[in-house]
């Protein structure tokens, strides 16, 4: 049913629903000086799509909420959001507009598991391989680039890209999930400490061989960087699942970075304990 009442008005399913909901806030999550409104709407919205294909799931349904001065184009970031709900195949359902001092954007998604069981934090076994759906710290270094800048350039780098408008891993998620992936997490906070956070869940450690990075981002970027949107997922076959994604992951490959093990200490990046750092709020 179109927007114009005072609920969106949604058929129910008879399969699972995923609920999510996350914020940005400016000064927190971006500076207007090098987003734009419509950067922020879009990126608002894959955040929240992001954490639908961690688990596996289709997106369906987003509300928007959004909140900034008078002299603020609310009107660019829902721009921003339709964007983004196109682009994901969502509809906009609905949501609500006020005034603040401060831009706060708040979605939240509905999304729906058809049919296949969620993945999991919880559910890593020692033997699985951990694979990743692309190289990080592109975003981190991409934000450092725009803050030395002051202001976003009319055609932004492919790490100033990643940060401004990034992409969330749904189809990757979907593939995971019906080749039998049964974990998986997406990076947020810095791979490191979200993948001691799926250790931690799944009560076992791990042990990687490598973590792929491209210049101009750095291995601390990689790391401990953040709002990468990249999946971390955990497959028995990892070389097997990195051939099912080939074809569906856009300008980035999958790769086996490492594997679980049973004891939960052992938490080694090539030998040395990884620390659990990351952004935290
Ligand atoms: N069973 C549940 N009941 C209520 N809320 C839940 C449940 N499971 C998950 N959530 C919510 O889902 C969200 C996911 O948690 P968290 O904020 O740690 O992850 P994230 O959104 O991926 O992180 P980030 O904000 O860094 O992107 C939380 O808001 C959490 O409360
Ligand atoms: C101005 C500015 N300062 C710092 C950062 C870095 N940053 C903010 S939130 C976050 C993690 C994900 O957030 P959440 O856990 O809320 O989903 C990261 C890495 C930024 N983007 N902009
Ligand atoms: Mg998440």
């Amino acid at each position: 049913m179109g927007i114009g009442d005072d609920c969106a008005v949604v058929v129910p399913q008879s399969k699972d629903l995923l609920l999510c909901s996350d914020m940005l806030v400016e000064h927190t999550h971006f500076e207007t000086s090098y987003f734009r409104a419509s950067d922020i709407g879009f990126k608002s919205v894959v955040v929240n799509l992001s954490d639908i294909a961690a688990m596996g799931g289709i997106p369906k349904y987003v509300l928007c909420a959004v909140s900034g001065p008078k002299n603020f184009p609310i009107d660019e970031v829902l721009e921003g959001v339709q964007m983004a709900c196109y682009t994901y195949n969502a509809d906009l359902v609905g949501g609500d507009i006020s005034r603040s001092t401060e831009i706060v954007v708040t979605i939240s998604v509905v999304g729906t598991s058809n049919n296949l069981v969620p993945m999991l934090r919880s559910k890593a076994a020692p033997g699985d391989s951990i694979v990743i759906t692309g190289p990080t710290g592109r975003s981190s270094a991409g934000l450092r680039s725009l803050s030395k800048k002051g202001q976003r350039p009319e055609h932004p780098s492919e790490v100033e890209l990643a940060h401004l408008r990034p992409k969330a891993r749904v189809t990757a998620g979907r593939v995971a999930a019906e080749f039998g992936t049964k974990a998986a997490i997406d990076i947020s906070d810095g791979l490191a400490l979200d993948l001691h956070r799926v250790a931690d869940a799944s009560g076992v450690g791990f042990q990687l061989e490598r973590v792929p990075f491209v210049s101009p981002a750095t291995a601390e970027d990689a790391l401990f960087g953040g709002e990468d949107y990249e999946l971390l997922l955990f497959h028995p076959d990892g070389e097997l699942l990195v051939e099912m994604l080939e074809e569906v992951l856009e300008g980035t490959r999958a790769t086996v970075i490492g594997k679980v093990v049973e004891d939960p200490t052992t938490r080694d990046l090539q030998g040395e304990p990884l620390l659990k750092r990351g952004y935290l709020h």
